[in-house]
C-alpha cells in the first residue's frame, strides 16, 4: 500500500543571532511558522530490508539525501531498541516542489515527514520528543518540523516555545540565486550580538531577520527582490536566504500582486499555518 504524506515548507517569521558557541554555531531566537505548501511523500513499506528512493535531486547523492539519512537512522536505532526486525524496507518517492536551499526547510521537512511516516509504518511507537531528538542529529531545523507547531526556537533551534502569531497570506519569492547555510555563517560582518529577549518582548517588536543585511549586500538579486517587494508589503527574508516572502491580510491581496510579478522572479502564494499540515494528516 502506498501511503502520501505533506512535507510543508516554513518560514522565519524573525531571526535574531544572540551569540556563537565554541563549535562555531550560532545561538539564535527565531519565530518558525509553517506554510500551507510544500512537497509531497510517498512511501510503500516492504520486508525487503532496503530502503530505496524512486526519485533523484538534482546535486544530492542518495546517501546524502535527509530522506534517505532519516529512513537509515530511524531503522538503524529501531533495530538495536529491538522494536523492529532487520528485513523493514521501504521505497520512498518525493515531488518537490520548495526550492532548494532556500529557506524553506524543505530537506529538513522531508527528513521530518520521513520519521513520522516510518514511526508509524513500521509501527515503531516512539514519541515525538524521541524522534525530534533523533532529527536534530540530522539538522538543527528537523526538530520544528517533528514537532509541527509553530514556536519560537531558541539554542540552535532545539528549545521550542509554542506560540500562535497571525496566520497571514505570503507572496514567497525565490531570487534565483542560493545562498549556503555555512556561507552566511561564516561571513564576518554578521550581526552576532543581539540582546535576548522573553516570548512577550519578541512577540510584541517589529521583526526582522539578523541575516537579511548580509544576504542583500553579497546577493544583489535578493536586495533587488526586496526592494521590488517592499513597494508593495512588508517583506523579509526567510532563514538565511534566498527566498523572501512579503505578507498580506488576504489571499486575493497576495495574489494581485503575484499578477505583477516581474518574470525574473520565481514566486507562489501560501498561507501561515501554526499547526502544520503533516500534524493536521496525523491528527485527521
Ligand atoms: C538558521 C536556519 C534557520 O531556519 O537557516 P535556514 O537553513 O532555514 O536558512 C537553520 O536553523 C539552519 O539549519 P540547517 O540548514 O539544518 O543547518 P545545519 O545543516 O545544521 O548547519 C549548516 C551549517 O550552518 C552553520 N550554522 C547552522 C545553524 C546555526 N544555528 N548556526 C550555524 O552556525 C554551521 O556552520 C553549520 O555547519
Ligand atoms: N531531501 C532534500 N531536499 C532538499 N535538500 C536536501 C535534501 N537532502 C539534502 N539536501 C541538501 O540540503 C540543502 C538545504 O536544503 P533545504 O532544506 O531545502 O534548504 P534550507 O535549509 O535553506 O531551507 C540543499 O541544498 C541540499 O544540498
Amino acid at each position: 500500500m502506498i501511503d502520501r504524506w505533506p512535507s510543508p515548507g516554513k518560514l522565519n517569521l524573525f531571526l535574531y543571532i544572540t551569540g556563537q558557541r565554541k563549535d562555531g554555531y550560532h545561538n539564535l531566537q527565531t519565530l518558525f511558522q509553517f506554510l500551507d505548501y510544500g512537497d509531497e511523500m510517498t512511501f510503500a513499506v516492504d520486508q525487503q530490508n532496503h530502503i530505496s528512493l524512486l526519485n533523484n535531486i538534482a546535486n544530492v547523492a542518495c546517501e546524502e539525501n535527509l530522506i534517505f539519512c532519516a529512513a537509515q537512522r530511524l531503522k538503524a536505532r529501531a533495530i538495536a531498541d529491538q522494536r523492529c526486525q532487520e528485513t523493514v524496507g521501504v521505497s520512498i518517492g518525493i515531488e518537490k516542489k520548495l526550492p532548494m536551499g532556500g529557506g524553506l526547510g524543505g530537506g529538513s521537512s522531508n527528513a521530518a515527514t520521513t520519521l513520522i511516516a516510518l514511526n508509524r509504518l513500521w509501527g515503531l511507537n516512539y514519541s515525538m520528543p524521541q524522534l525530534a531528538e533523533l532529527g536534530l542529529t540530522l539538522g538543527a531545523d528537523v526538530p520544528i518540523f517533528v514537532h509541527g507547531y509553530a514556536a519560537l526556537a531558541e539554542g540552535i533551534g532545539e528549545q521550542l516555545t509554542p506560540v500562535a502569531p497571525p496566520e497571514k497570506w505570503y507572496l514567497v519569492a525565490h531570487p534565483g540565486v542560493s545562498i549556503p547555510t555555512p556561507t552566511l555563517f561564516k561571513d564576518p560582518e554578521l550581526t552576532r550580538n543581539t540582546r535576548v529577549r522573553s516570548v512577550e518582548q519578541l512577540m510584541h517588536s517589529p521583526w526582522s531577520n539578523d541575516c537579511e543585511a548580509i544576504a542583500r549586500k553579497r546577493f544583489r538579486k535578493v536586495d533587488e527582490l526586496l526592494n521590488w517587494l517592499l513597494e508593495y508589503a512588508p517583506s523579509r527574508l526567510t532563514g538565511t536566504g534566498a527566498c523572501v516572502f512579503a505578507e498580506f491580510d488576504s489571499e486575493a491581496a497576495a495574489r494581485q500582486v503575484l499578477t505583477l510579478t516581474p518574470p525574473w522572479m520565481t514566486c507562489f502564494v501560501a498561507k501561515g499555518a501554526n499547526m502544520s499540515l503533516l500534524h493536521r494528516q496525523l491528527s485527521e
